[in-house]
């Protein structure tokens, strides 16, 4: 089967520290995997790593067919949309919604490419799918922070990615614009030509039924990882955790308590 990322054994090391531990892991094609970890457990050192902005200083990684040491990187990054609140800081806030979403498909910040017709076309089609249609027009620093996600994703998406990574995407929502939005992410990951999606989160109810694996990373080490039903449940999570916790699960998500 085809693999978006294979990881093998993969140690980072940073000033005597290991940030990254002896990490294996694989995803498979068709695979949306969800990422649980606390604070400071290595998640975000994951994703550089997988975007190739730093290697591994033991153990190999390839990531959508390409091992790591034999392509050219910045081609790589071409196939990956990385969704973060620190892409979201870095866009220019006068810019049109439409604007911003277009830019995806050059991968800038800010519009310096003539758009087509059709990637016209495409943004607006983008937008619409989002359910965020209605913000053309308007520019972005008007917009909310569940608006300004969706905008990202469709940006994101202007570039018809292999592998989108959405990074904490719902941080900042109240529960109904969380909600929309992860209603938008279960619509999207239902497309035929949806690409493999990584969503990364603290919060188990995050996790939407679309995720049909987890990784839990804990001191930066793959502690587990598998089904989503096999790991979000009482005994792996309060191992992980080391804290006991109940799972309750409910409209197909994962509720946490702690015992
Ligand atoms: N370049 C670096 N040099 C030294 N330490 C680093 C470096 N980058 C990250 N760290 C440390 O590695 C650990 C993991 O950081 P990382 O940002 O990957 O965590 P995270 O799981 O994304 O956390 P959060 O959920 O808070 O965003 C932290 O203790 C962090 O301080």
């Amino acid at each position: 089967m085809a693999k978006v990322i294979e990881m093998n054994q993969v140690s980072w090391k940073r000033e005597h520290k290991t940030l990254l531990h002896q990490v294996s892991w694989q995803v498979n094609k068709g695979e949306h995997w969800a990422i649980l970890g606390l604070n400071g457990s290595g998640k975000t050192t994951l994703l550089n790593m997988i975007n190739g902005y730093i290697w591994p200083t033991v153990g190999e990684i390839s990531v959508l067919g390409h091992l790591f040491g034999t392509f050219d990187l910045r081609e790589l990054r071409k196939s990956i949309g990385w969704v973060s609140t620190s892409l979201q800081e870095k866009l220019y806030g006068s810019d049109r919604t439409q604007t911003v979403v277009l830019s995806g498909k050059f991968a800038t910040i800010g519009l310096y490419d003539v758009a087509t017709p059709e990637d016209h076309e495409r943004a607006l089609q983008l937008m619409n799918q989002l359910g965020c249609s209605h913000l053309v027009d308007r520019t972005y620093q008007t917009c909310s922070q569940g608006e300004k996600q969706k905008l990202l994703i469709a940006r994101a998406l202007m570039a018809s990615p292999q592998l989108l990574i959405l990074d904490e995407p719902c941080n900042g929502l109240d529960f109904l614009s969380k909600e929309m939005l992860l209603a938008s992410i279960d619509e999207l990951a239902a497309q035929p030509d949806a690409p493999n999606i990584l969503y990364v989160t603290h919060h188990t109810e995050e996790i939407l039924p679309i995720f049909s694996h987890t990784l839990l990373i804990r001191r930066g080490e793959a502690f587990r990882s598998g089904k989503t039903e096999e790991i979000l449940e009482s005994s792996c999570l309060s191992d992980f955790f080391e804290t006991p916790v109940d799972v309750q699960w409910r409209n197909e998500r994962a509720w946490l308590s702690v015992r």
